[in-house]
């Protein structure tokens, strides 16, 4: 059923927009009827809606995952290989429809809808081809008659629970590879981008994902994973969001020793050294910091500029945030959507006033361009310091925050001066500090000389407060499959062998 709301879209194929949860290869309302708004956060107009499933519904997709999971565990690494690559090529042949269905949902940029179609899509064709490579090992015995395997299995049923700010590929990096190691999975998508979600669903319905594998369920998440982590059927749960939720969610899963993997939040230094390319590091500033309008959890929070060449970098960046086009991610030309609701908006001020009030000078931007609506300018704030709520709190929105900092030990203690480790920048042309500074930051993930970093290729991922895991890369299997060891007694001894 589609919604009018949407006919403005212009979709090729209207039938990807679903307003039923994807439940045991169907589409499914909640039992009461009861549903979910969805809103375009450009314009504020209701979208459409979504069921608002609850603990009975929950348990129903549980045992369809359950019930599916041994014929798909089943079936040859090729033929769930061949699978993926059908659905990853589904998935790009349908990219306009889904960006665009992204971008009326979560608000970015069509360009950048687009590019986060091709990047979901990336994650399904990647673990096409890991799928036929999870490989054992044979170990040399410790025993004559002994001989010794390990045999790598999928984890069975896993809960996925995803964020808003990228609808599709926080899904992908996370289906991808559990279909491929042979898990089921039900995901729970954030309630603001639902659309996106079922999408993937209907185009995994057409690539021939057999019912029970891959089910979506929308509604509210404490009743829905209130029931995927109590669940003894659910054998792991993988969460991208916010550390204080990933918190919770680690602790209910403990009463059933879930295999957990967690991609939290992000406080990420980009350091500037005084012998740096600065044109570089100012591009890299831009995609680091705005990209999604700064919703991103690798995004810079905090800008450490060494002393020297503090006013040149902050002149530099202020000139180029200035040709940034705020506006409705489908209007030609517009660089930064809206941010996802008034709450976003709220944190980006409160964020700047504390530091406009210990201190901070607003460079540029600053202010909300209006009362009612959910866009801000991009802002570059100089003058901050560490007893400012940006040094220790993540912004997620267009908040560009300058520190100061005068040697190559102070840039690593305040660039580590956090909980979180996820994501870390810092521009240097000189080889030996590239080396010590990478090895120094207590982060997942570091980009030298350059902003951007995330690829299906290589392992994404942090450390404390910014969770456990990988996703993405040779790695990312390993969260969906267990390790078991096979040792084979009795073998005797081999008579060709002279005694
Ligand atoms: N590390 C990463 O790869 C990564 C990627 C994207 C976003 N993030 C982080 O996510 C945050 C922004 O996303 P968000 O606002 O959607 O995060 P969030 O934690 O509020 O929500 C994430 C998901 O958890 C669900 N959820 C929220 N409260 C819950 C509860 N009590 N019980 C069960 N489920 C619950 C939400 O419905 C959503 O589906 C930021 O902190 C960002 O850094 C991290
Ligand atoms: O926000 C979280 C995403 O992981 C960002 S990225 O597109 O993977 O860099």
């Amino acid at each position: 059923m589609n919604d009018l709301a949407f006919s403005g879209l212009e979709l090729t194929d209207p039938g990807l927009l679903r307003q039923r949860c994807h439940v045991d290869g169907a589409w499914v309302a909640a039992d009461g009827g009861a549903t979910l708004a969805v809103f375009d956060p450009a314009t504020g107009a209701c979208l459409g809606s979504v069921p608002d499933l609850g603990a009975a519904e929950t348990r129903r997709a549980i045992e369809a995952a359950g019930a599916a999971f041994p014929r798909w565990q089943a079936k040859l690494a090729k033929e769930r290989s061949a699978i993926l690559r059908r659905w990853f090529e589904l998935i790009l042949a349908h990219q306009e429809d889904l960006a665009r269905i992204m971008t009326a949902e979560q608000g970015k940029p069509l360009a950048e809808a687009r590019g986060e179609i091709a990047y979901a899509a990336s994650f399904i064709e990647w673990f096409a081809e890991e799928a036929k490579r999870t490989y054992g090992d044979t170990i040399p015995t410790y025993q004559a008659d002994k001989r010794l395997v390990t045999i790598r299995q999928p984890v069975g049923v896993c809960a996925a629970v995803t964020p808003w700010n990228f609808p599709a590929a926080m899904i992908t990096r996370k289906a991808g590879p559990a279909l491929a190691a042979g898990c089921t999975m039900i995901v729970k998508p954030a309630s603001a981008t639902p659309y996106s979600a079922l999408a993937l669903a209907e185009l995994a319905a057409r690539v021939g994902v057999p019912k029970g594998v891959f089910n979506v369920l929308t509604g509210s998440a404490t009743r829905i994973v209130g029931e995927l982590t109590a669940s003894p059927v659910v054998r792991k749960l993988t969460f991208t969001g916010s550390t204080e939720i990933g918190k919770v969610l680690m602790r209910q899963c403990a009463d059933t020793v879930k295999k957990v993997s967690l991609e939290l939040g992000g406080n990420a230094p980009f350091i500037v050294f005084e012998d740096a390319d600065l044109d570089a590091a100012v591009d890299g500033a831009m995609l680091s910091k705005y990209r999604n309008s700064g919703q991103t959890c690798v995004c810079t929070n905090r800008l450490l500029v060494q002393r020297k060449v503090y006013d040149d970098f902050a002149a530099r960046l202020k000139e180029r945030v200035e040709t940034l086009k705020v506006g409705n991610g489908f209007e030609a030309g517009v660089t930064q959507g809206p941010l996802i609701d008034a709450g976003a908006v709220r944190k980006v001020e409160e964020h700047i006033a504390d530091a406009v009030a210990k201190g901070a000078k607003v460079l540029t931007g600053g202010r909300r361009l209006s009362a009612e609506g959910l866009f801000f300018p991009p802002t570059v704030l100089t003058g901050v310091t560490p007893e400012m709520k940006v040094a220790s709190e993540e912004t997620f929105g267009p908040l560009a925050p300058l520190f100061v900092f005068d040697d190559e030990a102070e840039a690593i203690r305040l660039a580590n001066d956090t909980e979180y480790g996820l994501a870390a920048y810092f521009y240097t042309r000189d080889l030996g500090r590239a080396w010590r500074v990478a090895e120094a930051l207590e982060y997942g993930m570091v980009g030298i000389n350059t902003g951007h970093i995330s690829t299906e290729v290589a392992p994404f991922g942090g450390i404390k407060a910014s969770g456990i895991g990988r996703e993405g890369s040779r790695y990312g299997i390993d969260e969906y499959t267990e390790i078991k060891y096979l040792a084979m007694g009795g073998i005797g001894a081999c008579n060709a062998v002279p005694a």
